[in-house]
């Protein structure tokens, strides 16, 4: 009995292994098909809405859809920068938009500006390590390591953050990286912060950084004070501490909306609960709308996502498929009242995983230019019949159901 038990124990593990092996081979052969045809797709225009302030009590906020508006408003306010430049991302390539970065904080060192600088490894694995040596000596410089320490499971998370803060005055965060492709190809969101708001940004700069000086770095001393009732407030995903806020942050604001839910988001994994949020708001009569890239950078995410879309469909949640280019912004905006722009994307990487900065913004004109730019996107998106999503080839659903398994490491 023992020895049938085991023979069957090792036919289920050979199983198991090939399954696997399988999973694996596919998402390669996705991945390789994907990466041939891209080379051929044309990049086309999308439609941005030009940036202009929005005033939110003492503070303004700027949204930012198109980078290459975003990139010029950064590198201005580095060039004027009179005392610090916090500089954080997770992608920084090597070609011309990364190296106006590099110049312009180069030139702020050299003018007595304190200068940090945050990035991390495992992003920018590819980018050559000499691009990283242009930076002056004079700016004091965090390269978040690339490789985690496996037996210590706070460690796993990768540095997301994209964020830039000015001498406590402007500030910006959301979903850019910096590259070239990303100041035309992809359709993202950023804001600008000027005014006293900028403290919360400040503040989570300086506490990652302080968090994370190892042998040689100094740390930040600056106590930028920060509002009990401001509207607008930082939300920060941090493994090292265990702490993911983000996620309550908007399984929160979805659970209070009335009347629409409207998302933009460029890798659409939820976790079952935020997939039941969604789905209660939809039943209780919100009206809940997620445009979503047709075809995103990572199409084995793509392919993962694709598994939800019958599910949401059916609750009543309507999808829109971003044309034409990558939409990668991480945003939401509820009931006329409520918007979030950020780095975290609706998976269990960024609602569970990495180091996240999400800005929540509870104010009505705000609301009122996100839905102005949603309204714009959806000009630019197709809408997922259901009918029609059900009637998809076999194959199609053969191999969404194929590579849900894999849905927890995305
Ligand atoms: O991780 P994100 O959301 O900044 O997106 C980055 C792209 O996926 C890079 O391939």
């Amino acid at each position: 009995m023992r020895s049938r038990l085991a023979a069957l124990g090792r036919i289920l593990n050979r199983i198991t292994a090939s399954v696997v092996i399988l999973q694996i081979v596919a998402m390669l052969t996705l991945t390789l098909v994907e990466s041939l045809r891209k080379k051929k797709r044309k990049m086309r225009r999308f439609p941005v809405v030009a940036p202009s302030p929005v005033t939110v009590e003492d503070d303004e906020v700027t949204v930012y859809t198109y980078g290459e508006h975003l990139f010029d408003a950064m590198l201005q306010a580095i060039n004027a920068a009179e005392d610090h430049v916090y500089f954080e991302t997770y992608i920084w390539k090597a070609d011309a938009t990364g190296r106006a970065f590099v110049d312009a904080l180069n030139r702020a060192a050299a003018r007595g500006v304190r200068v940090h600088a945050i990035w991390d490894g495992f992003a920018n694995l590819v980018v050559p390590r000499p691009f990283y040596r242009q930076l002056s000596d004079d700016i004091a410089t965090l390269h978040y390591p690339a490789l985690p320490v496996p037996w210590r499971p706070r460690s796993w998370g990768r540095d997301h953050r994209k964020l830039l803060c000015v001498d406590g005055a402007v500030g910006f965060v959301g979903g850019y990286n910096i590259g070239a492709l990303y100041a035309t190809g992809w359709r993202d969101t950023h804001a600008r912060i000027t005014g006293p708001g900028v403290a919360e940004l400040d503040n989570a700069f300086i506490d990652f950084w302080n968090q994370n000086l190892g042998r040689r770095r100094r740390p930040i001393t600056d106590n930028p004070v920060r509002g009990w009732e401001s509207r607008l407030r930082m939300h920060r995903n941090t493994p090292r501490i265990q702490v993911y806020p983000i996620r309550n942050m908007y399984l929160e604001a979805i659970d209070r909306a009335q009347e629409r839910i409207w998302l933009t988001h460029a890798y659409l994994l939820p976790d079952d609960d935020f997939v039941a949020a969604l789905r209660d708001a939809a039943r209780r009569g919100v009206d809940v709308r997620i445009i979503i890239p047709e075809r995103s950078n990572h199409i084995v995410a793509d392919w993962l996502s694709r598994g939800y879309y019958e599910r949401l469909l059916h609750s009543g949640i309507r999808l829109f498929l971003y044309q034409g280019a990558m939409v990668h912004a991480k945003t939401g905006t509820i009931d006329g009242h409520w918007s979030t722009i950020g780095t975290a994307n609706l998976d269990r990487l960024s609602l569970l995983g990495n180091y996240e900065v999400n800005l929540e913004i509870t104010d009505a004109d705000v609301a009122a230019r996100m839905e102005e730019i949603y309204r714009i996107d959806l000009s630019n998106t197709i809408e997922i019949d259901e009918a029609r999503w059900l009637r998809r080839s076999l194959v199609a659903k053969a191999t969404e159901s194929f590579l849900s398994p894999w849905r927890p490491f995305f």
